[in-house]
């Protein structure tokens, strides 16, 4: 991860669950506001639309899976949601507050793997996450990092520079880093792209554990992912956020039917 992202660390169902208690009182879950909302969205490079009126919101304990053909604009949408990139129009929103990338608190509390994760050049592997875990005043995180990991198999890796990395290496170093301080939101673009199936099946049950922790995920991906079933499904395509299709019995592929928020 890039470590402005981690630093990012200082941290998308299109749906709002509304549950109701006894007697139809709201529950909390109903009064909570979502995790991301994002509201009449337009994004232009040079006068170009990317996309334009894009608005979905995401619950806490739910895993988005946001698709579309190649340049559609996914990394686009996850820069304006991380705030390294600002819209030309519309808002954006985590955990109920309107949000440009400056709020430092709001960011602590979420984690940003963009396509290309970068990283500092003088700081080996296991530095990055000292250094991260410090910077989000997690230092008591350490351990639990190392094993995040191990498991995603960089084990034998720690002493090495990220620059020694193979791109899956630094994308794994990059979701060690997102991982490790518990985010409430996770925007991850493409995780599974380089990954082996190992790590990739790892991957897959460390967010839906993060899931089941309460964590709002939104990730990119152009390809079956192994063992994770979608909350949500959104499609980017011609400039615009479109359902996804639909089987013929009405339920999304791969999880419950959703649609963006119009
Ligand atoms: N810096 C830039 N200047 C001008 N246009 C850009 C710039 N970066 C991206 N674009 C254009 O914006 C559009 C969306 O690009 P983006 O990378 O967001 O798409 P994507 O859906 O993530 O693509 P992929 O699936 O290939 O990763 C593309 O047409 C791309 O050419």
């Amino acid at each position: 991860m890039d470590c402005r992202t981690t630093g990012g660390l200082e941290r998308n169902g299109a749906t709002v669950d509304a549950a109701a208690g006894p007697g139809g009182a709201p529950t909390q879950a109903f009064l909570e506001p979502p995790v991301l909302r994002v509201e009449k969205l337009s994004f232009c490079y040079a006068r170009a639309d990317v996309w334009s009126d894009v608005s979905f919101s995401i619950d806490s304990g739910k895993v988005a899976f946001l698709t579309g053909p190649n340049g559609s604009g996914k990394s686009t949408l996850f820069r304006c949601l991380a705030g390294w990139a600002a819209p030309s129009q519309g808002t954006v929103e985590l955990f109920g507050k309107p949000f440009d990338g400056s709020d430092r608190m709001v960011r602590r509390q979420m984690a940003f793997v963009p396509d290309v994760p970068s990283f500092y050049d003088y700081l080996t592997a296991v530095e990055h996450i000292r250094f991260v875990l410090a910077a989000n005043r997690v230092p008591a995180g350490e351990d639990e990092a190392l094993r995040l990991f191990d498991r995603l198999g960089l084990a034998a890796h720690g002493d090495q520079y990220p620059s020694s990395y193979s791109r899956g290496m630094r994308l794994k170093l990059a979701l060690v880093l997102a991982l490790m301080a518990k985010p409430r939101l996770l925007l991850l673009d493409e995780p599974y792209g380089p990954l082996d199936r190992e790590a990739a099946a790892a991957l897959s049950s460390l967010l839906a554990d993060a899931r089941d922790d309460g964590a709002a995920v939104l990730m990119s991906c152009h390809h079956d992912v192994p063992d994770l079933e979608p909350d949500v499904q959104l499609r980017l395509d011609g400039g615009r956020l479109v359902p996804e299709r639909s089987t013929p019995d009405g339920a999304t592929p791969g999880g419950a039917l959703a649609q963006p928020e119009r």
